[in-house]
Parts: structure tokens; sequence; C-alpha cells
């Protein structure tokens, strides 16, 4: 079931988007600093759109659990070179940030996307810059910050919990001025989310639920623990995170089954080849 909707910016591609991922840090669990150096993150998004995907989320700062912040400074000197560089190929390109100054700058640079884990609960300034600006808003269920969002992984129902926490952000981002027709809603798997409670497995069993919110929905399980926890061997070792690349195409194909608006993920190829098999199975390959 493709999503039926467009955002501001972004390409339509009548099937789930492929979200490439470049974290331009030293620390990030999933890809630990490959793609520090800004050429180097340049050439990995270049890369990752040869491979297939339809727009590339840049971020500068590691959200994994424990991670600590860096300072705006150090996260816009990050991002914008390669923003602007990437954007300026003609790539639709997000950044993910939760400030509303390296958002605007990101935005200047020519990003159509400000992808918020935080949801706006992170900046005040957030809201206004995303209204000023008109961009596609991706708005993430979020519990605080790396350093102890863990703590606040406490549900007696996570998935009511989570839609009822992304339906009072989403209407205070529209009370502020946001459209709503800019918004994308994201469950924030991993985020205040426990592996061992199978809060991620839920969100993902009753993904249909969220378009009860009447706006598309991006899923972001590439590489994460819940994955790596589930395939994990005989003696309770986790899978290593970058040996999940399969589970995450079978968490992707299942996604866009069930009509997730876009993937985010790092390995951009099998996920690309899960959403066209997705594609050509729900439409019984008409498309071919
Ligand atoms: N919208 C959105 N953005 C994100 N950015 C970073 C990470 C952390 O994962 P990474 O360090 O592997 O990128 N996860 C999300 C997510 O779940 N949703």
């Amino acid at each position: 079931m493709a999503s039926k909707h467009t955002l501001p910016g972004l390409p339509d591609r009548g099937r789930c988007l492929v979200m490439g991922v470049v974290n331009v840090t030293p620390d990030s669990f999933s890809d630990g600093g490959s793609w520090f150096d800004p050429e180097r993150a340049i050439e990995h998004g270049l890369h990752l759109v040869e491979e297939g995907a339809d727009l590339v989320d840049v971020g500068g700062e590691s959200t994994r659990p424990g991670a600590q912040r860096v300072s705006a400074a150090e996260e816009l000197r990050r991002v914008e070179p390669v923003v602007r560089e990437l954007a300026a190929r003609g790539i639709a390109v997000s950044v993910d940030t939760m400030r509303a100054e390296v958002a605007a700058s990101a935005v200047e640079a020519g990003a159509v996307l400000v992808n918020d884990v935080s949801g706006g609960l992170a900046d005040p300034e957030m809201a206004r810059l995303v209204a000023s600006s008109g961009v596609a808003y991706v708005l993430m269920h979020w519990r605080g910050h790396s350093h102890d969002m863990q703590s606040r992984a406490v549900y007696t129902d996570v998935v009511q919990e989570v839609l009822d926490e992304l339906r009072d952000r989403m209407e205070a981002m529209i009370s502020a001025g946001v459209d709503p027709g800019q918004i994308v809603l994201d469950p924030g798997l991993g985020f205040s989310k426990r592996p061992e409670q199978a809060h991620n497995w839920a969100l993902l069993q009753h993904l249909d639920r969220f378009h009860e919110l009447g706006r598309p929905v991006l899923v972001a399980g590439s590489r994460k623990r819940f994955l790596s926890r589930l395939l994990g061997d005989a003696k309770g070792e986790d899978r290593p995170f970058v040996e999940c690349d399969a589970a995450t195409a079978a968490v992707t194909t299942l996604s866009a089954d069930r009509g997730a608006w876009a993937v985010r993920v790092h390995d951009v190829r099998s996920n690309a080849d899960a959403v066209r098999v997705a594609a050509a199975w729900v439409d019984g390959g008409a498309a071919l």
C-alpha cells in the first residue's frame, strides 16, 4: 500500500522512499565514524544515491544511547558543507538535528527536510523555524536525550502512548504555525524503547495504527539493537550492528507493505531492492 502523501520539496515515487544515512560523527553506533571527514561524507552521500537513495539524511550529532551532546558550532561545522554540496548536486537532503540554528543553516544550504528526533522538544525555537521555512519536518517520538532516555522507557501500552505523545507534539507544532502538510511522523525505534520489553516490535506490529494520525510515517529501524538482539547467537551474543542489513531489509519490506512513507537506512542497495519487491508484490508487478 503506497503512502498517499507528497511533501514539499520531496520526490513522490508512488512507493516507499529510501532515506540513506550519512552520519558525520566520530561515534555513531551503526557506522562508527566512517564518514566523519566532510569529503568522505559527501562521497558517501553520492554513493547512496547511486545505490538508489531517494533522499540523504545528514547528521552531525550521535543520538545513540549514552552519547554526549556536541556543541551547536561543532554540529554545524560537520553538517553544513555536506548538506550544501549534496544539495548543489540536486540531491534531496534532510538534516538530522534537534537544533533550530543548525536546521536554519541547513535549509539555507539547500536541505528540504528537517529530521528532528526530539519532535520539537529539545529546542523551543524549532517550531518557529519549521513554520517560517515551510520545509518538510520529521517529528519523532522522543522522551529525552541519549544520556538518560532509556530510563524513560516505561509504558503501560507502548503503542497507545507513543501515538498519544506524537499526536500531542503534532498539535503543538501546528499551534506554533507549522502546516500539517509539512509533518512526517516517526515512532522513534530505539529511543526510550527497551529491546528486552519488545517495545520496538510492538510498534512495528501495529505500524498501521500510525496512519490514524493522518500523516506520512517514517520507519527507522536500520541496524538497531532490537534487530541485533533478535539475531543474537546461542551464547546470547547480539549480532554486530553492521551485520543486521538483511533484517533491516525485511523490516523495510514489511513497513513498505504497511504504507510507510519512507525508511531511513544505512545500507541503501538492499533496502532499495526491498522497497521495489514490496511495490511489485502489492501491485502484482503491474508497474513492470
Ligand atoms: N527520524 C529518525 N532519525 C534518526 N536519526 C538517528 C537515529 C539513530 O540511528 P543512527 O545513529 O544509526 O543513525 N535514529 C533515528 C530514527 O529512528 N528516526
